[in-house]
């Protein structure tokens, strides 16, 4: 892709991380929620997604955007993501429509789906013997307010694509909270995305062709409770790690390849 990409949340964690991994790949733009400490080496916006003014300028001349920026926390309150998660993600799909935007990726999440970890699943479903898997086509079943934020996202997009054909991939990210599979976590060993296999699937999602999507953006760990098969399929992701592969934050097999963000 020659034309710009702009990516929103450029200045959290996993905007970092993308930015990190496909800084020569792409022609970017960025968005930050305020001025950041070193000057950018693209060219970059600040504001509040939910603003209109503020995104608006942002999207001129834009192919795609990767949509990053809201409140992370799972225990968010309501106004929170209401605003920042809810009303910023309808902003930006309405000021990349009118930009004319052509793709848009979007940062969903594992709690989109939480509610479906019930008592009598867990803990086996995250552990490598159990076969249970989320697909993305099933329902979405938050448990907590921002997962409510995060699948109404998805819905958003589903409704940017059904009225103006903007190609839409929400990727249900898993956590991306360390360069290292999450330690005594097994359920955050089962969803590990790492850096390197989360720049992959946001490059797949802005090259690849589909209309509206939902992945999920996990490494390939051998705990895994939310299927590959479609970012795999539709996308040709292909990711590289494994939680499987580490003790802790070393690496298994002493190489200390990958994956830091900074
Ligand atoms: N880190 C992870 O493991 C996961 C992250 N995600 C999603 O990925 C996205 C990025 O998450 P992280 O980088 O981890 O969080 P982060 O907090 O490090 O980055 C979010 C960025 O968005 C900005 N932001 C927040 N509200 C804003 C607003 N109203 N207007 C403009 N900018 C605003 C923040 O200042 C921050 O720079 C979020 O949407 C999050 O829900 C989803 C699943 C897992
Ligand atoms: O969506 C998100 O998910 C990750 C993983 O969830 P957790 O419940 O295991 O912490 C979370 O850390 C991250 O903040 C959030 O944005």
């Amino acid at each position: 892709m020659d034309e710009p990409v702009l990516l929103t949340g450029a200045g959290g964690h996993v905007g970092r991380t993308v930015l990190n991994g496909l800084r020569e790949e792409y022609d970017w733009r960025l968005m930050f929620h305020s001025q950041p400490a070193h000057e950018p080496e693209f060219p970059y916006w600040t504001g509040e997604v939910e603003n209109h003014a503020d995104v608006r300028p942002a999207m001129e001349d834009v192919n795609a955007v990767i949509h990053l920026a809201g409140d992370p926390r799972p225990d968010a309150p309501w106004e929170s993501v209401l605003s920042n998660n809810i009303d910023g993600t309808h902003t930006v799909y309405e000021c990349a429509v009118e930009a004319g935007v052509d793709k848009m990726v979007f940062a969903s999440s594992n709690h989109a789906v939480g509610a479906a970890e019930t008592d009598e699943r867990t803990p086996e479903m995250y552990r490598a013997h159990d076969d249970f898997r989320l697909e993305g086509d099933e329902f979405p079943r938050p448990g907590n307010r921002y997962g409510i934020s995060k699948a109404t996202g998805e819905v958003i997009g589903r409704f940017f694509h059904d009225e103006y054909d903007i190609s839409v991939c929400n990727i249900r990210i898993g956590n991306l909270n360390e360069d290292h599979p999450p330690i005594d976590y097994e359920r955050g060993q089962a969803m590990w995305l790492s850096p390197r296999d989360c720049a992959q699937i946001h490059a797949r999602a802005l090259e690849a062709d589909y209309d509206f999507e939902i992945v999920y953006g996990i490494s390939d760990n051998d705990r895994k409770y939310y299927s590959l098969e479609r970012a795999r399929e539709v996308l040709g992701y292909d990711p590289q790690d494994n939680s499987a592969e580490w003790d802790g934050a070393e690496r298994i097999d002493g190489t200390a390849e990958a994956v830091n963000v900074d």
